[in-house]
């Protein structure tokens, strides 16, 4: 069928050609440039007879001009940066006789003016976004799903999850270092009514005393020198509906701890360089290693504030205190580090699972994560060995001599000895009594000694 085109004269095909889609370049199938219109050529400070014959990418920054010409496949309303500017660019192959012969894009917009203060609006917009994602963490990584454990206490923890989740109240975890109290804090927040709501975290000790106030409450525009323009919301403007992490609340300077009492109580903020306090719904979830009741003792965390966080306190214990996690861990890592590295790991030695059991974990699960993926690294086959364990632990004797006393040493393997027998017979006293070659009432003595719960 002849085409109604051809009726048209040339020039007025010319005319229409330069000015009816905005900015408009053809490429053949190469991606070299045989059609640009005169507009485009002015944006891109060019002359139209020194670009013809060359390849769109020298021309046009980030242009995919040529990788539509190759795959055939169009690119609809994509956002492409050129010469400091977001555009709005249009990509169609040219199909003749079934065969893409090259490709025609558009760039959209005819007032530049108009464009350019659009343009700097949405870039603005963009990095003050970009920079409250970097504080807000909606998508929370972790869920109960996600902690593992067939230990009594991690059970009895993530039943306790499940209590007390919906309500608002304020939780305290408490644990050493790498035991998952982070963890804890993202499944109460995903099992609570404001899992839609932010996710906030702060570290209370990672931040310098002078900035901690402004962190936490946020401040106005003006408030001090160096303050941003527009000022900055605080984690609790950015946690409001949602649930505010307090990270080593331990760690928190004392005069901070007094503002955040307040905060607390009044269920309002001040930001910094403001007399208008603000109405914020929170819900708080606090975390530390530190040992508050000496602290508080020593005047250096408030009782109040310890009484107003410490609703509903959960106390993660070590690993070294529930052995028995450690081959469900132990599973999950390998897993998780052969699939991200794309090793193969068939099995683990013998030896290497009673030094895991033998060693008494002060990193927790950070520390067990670390050296698993550390050993799939260096491990040459498909096993763990000994070998491929950190030198601290490839040791025969774990034995701290010169660091403490027999006494202690003895105590403290004694105690190590009773939890992993507790866990290999499932907590069946008298079978653990009996594979250690005592009696059962004096196994209950040992017990009560070293403060293991027995129940
Ligand atoms: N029960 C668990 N199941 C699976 N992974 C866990 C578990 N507990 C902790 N982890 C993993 O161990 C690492 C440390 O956990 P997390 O950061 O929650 O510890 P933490 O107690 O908050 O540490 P810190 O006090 O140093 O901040 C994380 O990679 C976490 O995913």
């Amino acid at each position: 069928m002849r085409s109604a085109l051809l009726d048209i004269p040339i020039d007025i095909v010319e005319t229409i050609v330069e000015n009816a889609f905005g900015w408009l370049v053809v490429v053949d199938k190469e991606g070299k440039i045989i059609y640009i219109n005169k507009n485009y050529c002015d944006f891109l400070e060019v002359e139209r007879d020194t670009v013809i014959g060359v390849h769109v990418s020298k021309v046009i920054e980030n242009s995919r001009m040529h990788i539509v010409a190759a795959t055939g496949k169009e690119e609809i309303a994509d956002l492409q940066y050129i010469r400091g500017n977001y555009m709005i660019a249009n990509r169609i192959p040219i199909v003749s006789n079934n065969f893409v012969v090259g490709a025609f894009g558009t760039v959209f917009f005819r007032d530049t003016k108009e464009w350019m203060k659009m343009n700097s609006h949405v870039k603005s917009m963009l990095t003050k976004i970009q920079s409250y994602i970097q504080d807000i963490d909606r998508s929370v990584k972790y869920s109960l799903d996600d902690l593992l454990g067939n230990s009594k206490q991690i059970q009895s923890l993530k039943d306790k999850v499940k209590m007390i989740a919906a309500s608002d109240i304020s939780v305290l975890i408490r644990g050493e270092s790498g035991t998952g109290k982070e963890l804890f804090a993202h499944s109460i927040h995903q099992l609570s009514n404001r899992s839609h709501q932010p996710f906030v975290k702060i570290n209370c000790g990672a931040i310098p005393e002078h900035l901690l106030e402004s962190e936490l409450f946020g401040y106005e525009e003006g408030a001090f020198t160096g303050a941003r323009k527009g000022g900055k919301k605080g984690k609790f403007q950015l946690a409001d509906g949602g649930t505010l992490f307090l990270d080593e609340i331990g760690d928190m300077p004392i005069n901070m701890q007094v503002k955040l009492l307040r905060a607390l109580q009044e269920g309002e903020v001040e930001s910094v360089g403001s007399t208008e306090p603000v109405h914020i719904d929170v819900r708080i979830i606090a975390a530390t290693n530190r040992p508050l009741e000496k602290m508080m003792e020593e005047k250096r965390f408030r009782e109040d504030l310890f009484y107003r966080i410490n609703v509903v306190p959960f106390m993660i214990p070590p690993l070294r205190e529930r052995m028995e996690d450690v081959p469900i861990l132990m599973d999950y890592f390998i897993k998780k580090i052969t699939k991200k590295s794309g090793k193969r790991i068939m099995s683990i030695d013998e030896d290497v699972i009673e030094r895991f059991q033998q060693y008494s974990w002060p990193g927790n699960i950070r520390e067990l994560e670390n050296v698993i993926e550390a050993a799939i690294h260096l491990t040459n086959n498909e096993v763990i060995t000994l070998e491929s364990l950190p030198d601290y632990l490839k040791e025969s004797s774990l034995f701290p001599v010169g660091k403490k006393k027999l006494k202690e040493i003895i105590e403290e393997t004694e105690r190590r000895i009773l939890l992993q027998s507790l866990a290999k017979y499932n907590n069946n006293k008298l079978e653990a009594a009996k594979a250690l070659g005592i009696s059962k009432s004096s196994l209950y003595e040992k017990l009560k000694k070293y403060g293991i719960d027995h129940s």
